[in-house]
């Protein structure tokens, strides 16, 4: 069933779980995380970030954004649970124009690098335009970047949760990414994962919507050693650890983004098959290995996040 993702977001958020949003490029991971939903009986998100409609569509991006739907559409009409597509970090309007176009069931405005007031503005005239369609949005207050380079984020790119009530007041946005101390990708801790949980608490309270946590892959250490194994070098790679992102779900995130995971399984599976069968060339049965892996992330995080039985 293709579903609004404000619907089973607000859901989530009234009985205290989430539910995991997963990005896609390609057919492979789309089939493998469907799969992992339907054993799970559960909700899913699928998201497409602005690379990935450009990769698909091969630099078309209205065609790219097309495809996406086409093919998560053809999945979700003939099954039962309920599945959402979403653009995940629109930066650029065209890509947002695109996504809302092609009919993707949510897009999010991500003007989280401008000033708090600059920000409110572009989100507002977002929330205005995709909701005449029907489309939901999300929007990001604060910064992801902080702990990229391994520093941990300074104070004033967190998000301010008073800012967070004006801004969930004014835009009118469906759901809010704060940034509570995750990064994107494979590198998030020097140490210790550190997440701001007092802050979340308090942007809850305040905007009581429903929240959503960037940056949340875990960095599995089973898929890491495997792919590492089989010629892989992460070193250094470091999560947020699975007790600490329930946690949050604890206090009111109900969208987990989750993608470097993702890659991870995949790469570690196609890498094993690989050196295990030097003399196969046959895409179907490499990409099948690394789409195993993939499954058994999905079905794991659909399980601790309780989305599991929640379709
Ligand atoms: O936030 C994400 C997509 O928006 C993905 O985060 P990860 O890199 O931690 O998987
Ligand atoms: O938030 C970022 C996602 O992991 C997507 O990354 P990407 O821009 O490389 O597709
Ligand atoms: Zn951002
Ligand atoms: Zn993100």
């Amino acid at each position: 069933m293709y579903v609004n993702t404000k619907e089973i977001l607000e859901k989530a958020s009234k009985n205290f779980y989430a539910i995991p949003a997963f990005n896609i490029n390609n057919l492979e991971f789309l089939i493998a995380i469907i799969e992992g939903a339907i054993e799970k009986n559960a909700p899913v998100i699928i998201e497409t970030s602005e690379g990935a409609i450009k990769y698909a569509g091969n630099g078309d991006i209205y065609r790219g954004a097309n495809l996406f739907v086409k093919m998560v559409r053809e999945y979700a009409d003939s099954v039962k649970i309920p599945i959402a597509l979403h653009l995940d970090h629109g930066k650029h309007l065209e890509y947002i124009a695109a996504a809302v176009k092609a009919g993707y069931s949510s897009v999010m405005i991500d003007a989280s690098h401008e000033e708090f007031e600059k920000n409110l503005t572009i989100t507002k005239e977002v929330v205005k335009w995709a909701h005449a369609s029907g489309v939901s949005v999300e929007a990001e207050l604060g910064q992801l970047s902080g702990i990229e380079d391994n520093v941990y984020a300074a104070e004033n790119v967190l998000v301010d949760p008073e800012q967070a009530k004006i801004f969930v007041e004014e835009t009118g946005v469906d759901f809010l990414a704060p940034a509570i101390g995750t990064s994107h990708g494979a590198f998030k801790f020097k140490g210790e994962a550190k997440l701001d949980f007092d802050r979340l608490k308090k942007v809850k309270e305040l905007t009581n919507i429903p929240l959503v946590l960037h940056g949340a892959s875990s960095v599995l250490k089973q898929f890491v050693d495997i792919a590492e194994e089989f010629g892989a070098d992460f070193g250094g790679a470091k999560g947020v650890p699975a007790e600490e992102i329930k946690k949050c779900v604890e206090l009111g995130i109900n969208k987990v983004n989750t993608d470097t995971d993702l890659r991870i399984a995949f790469v570690a599976g196609v890498r094993k098959y690989l050196k295990e069968n030097p003399k196969e060339f046959d895409p179907r049965k490499y990409f099948k290995e690394g789409m195993n892996y993939v499954k058994e992330v999905v079905m794991d995080r659909l399980e601790f996040l309780g989305a599991s039985g929640k379709a």
